[in-house]
């Protein structure tokens, strides 16, 4: 399992070790171990969650309050999706910018993001099939969204699905009535990144 940090210091890509043979395959989807070599501290299972979307259902900038946040392990059990992680962390260097690794049922590669990270997704495929582990439960007065077309983040959404054909991206109604980062900024409703540190230095 091969842990490899995105642009986006505090998020991860994970690479599985799949063990093919005649019955299928084997992969382990998360191990403790290498997860706390990497990222310096356990990770702390509170909730679960799955969702299936259609190609072009675009879910997301998700993020919620620090603390305590809530960092996510995800990965597509089926299908195929982009998932896109945004730092949100006011005072963070790299404040704004955004990174993204393909999820899909080849591969089986996980993200991992930590607590203050936005989080998106779209789906490449029919039933894409997300999976995700998350250290905080569901607290949905303390989850914010951004708007995942944002011209100022600039997140390349893929036009077109795995099979070629063209994605029109399918938004819920909160989504689409997210604000843009500059208006979350001055709602007030961003994590800073000296919150995001004092929670996480509690973990360590
Ligand atoms: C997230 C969540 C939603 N729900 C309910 C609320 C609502 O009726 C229904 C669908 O919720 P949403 O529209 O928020 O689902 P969705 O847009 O898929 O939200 C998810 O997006 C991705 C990008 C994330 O990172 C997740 O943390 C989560 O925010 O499910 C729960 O009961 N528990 C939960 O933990």
């Amino acid at each position: 399992m091969q842990y490899r940090e995105l642009s986006v210091p505090g998020a991860f890509e994970i690479t599985p070790k799949q063990f093919g043979d005649p019955r299928g395959l084997f992969l382990e989807a998360f191990t403790a171990r290498a997860f706390e070599d990497a990222v310096g501290h356990s990770f702390d299972l509170q909730q679960a969650n799955c969702s299936v979307s259609a190609a072009g259902v675009l879910r997301g900038i998700h993020f919620a309050d620090v603390p305590p946040g809530q960092a996510k392990y995800v990965q597509c059990l089926r299908g195929a999706v982009l998932d896109v992680v945004v730092d949100l962390r006011v005072g963070s260097p790299t404040f704004g910018r955004w990174d993204g690794v393909l999820l899909d049922d080849t591969d089986r590669r996980a993200i991992y993001l930590s607590e203050g990270l936005g989080h998106a997704f779209l789906s490449l495929e029919d039933h894409s099939t997300v999976m995700y582990f998350c250290s905080a439960g569901y607290a949905p007065e303390r989850e914010h969204g951004i708007h995942p077309l944002d011209e100022q983040i600039g997140i390349e959404w893929p036009a077109t699905a795995r099979d070629g054909s063209p994605l029109t991206p399918l938004l819920s109604e909160k989504d689409d009535k997210a604000p843009t980062l500059e208006e979350a900024g001055r709602q007030g409703l961003l994590p800073s990144m000296e919150s995001v540190g004092d929670f996480l230095a509690t973990r360590r």
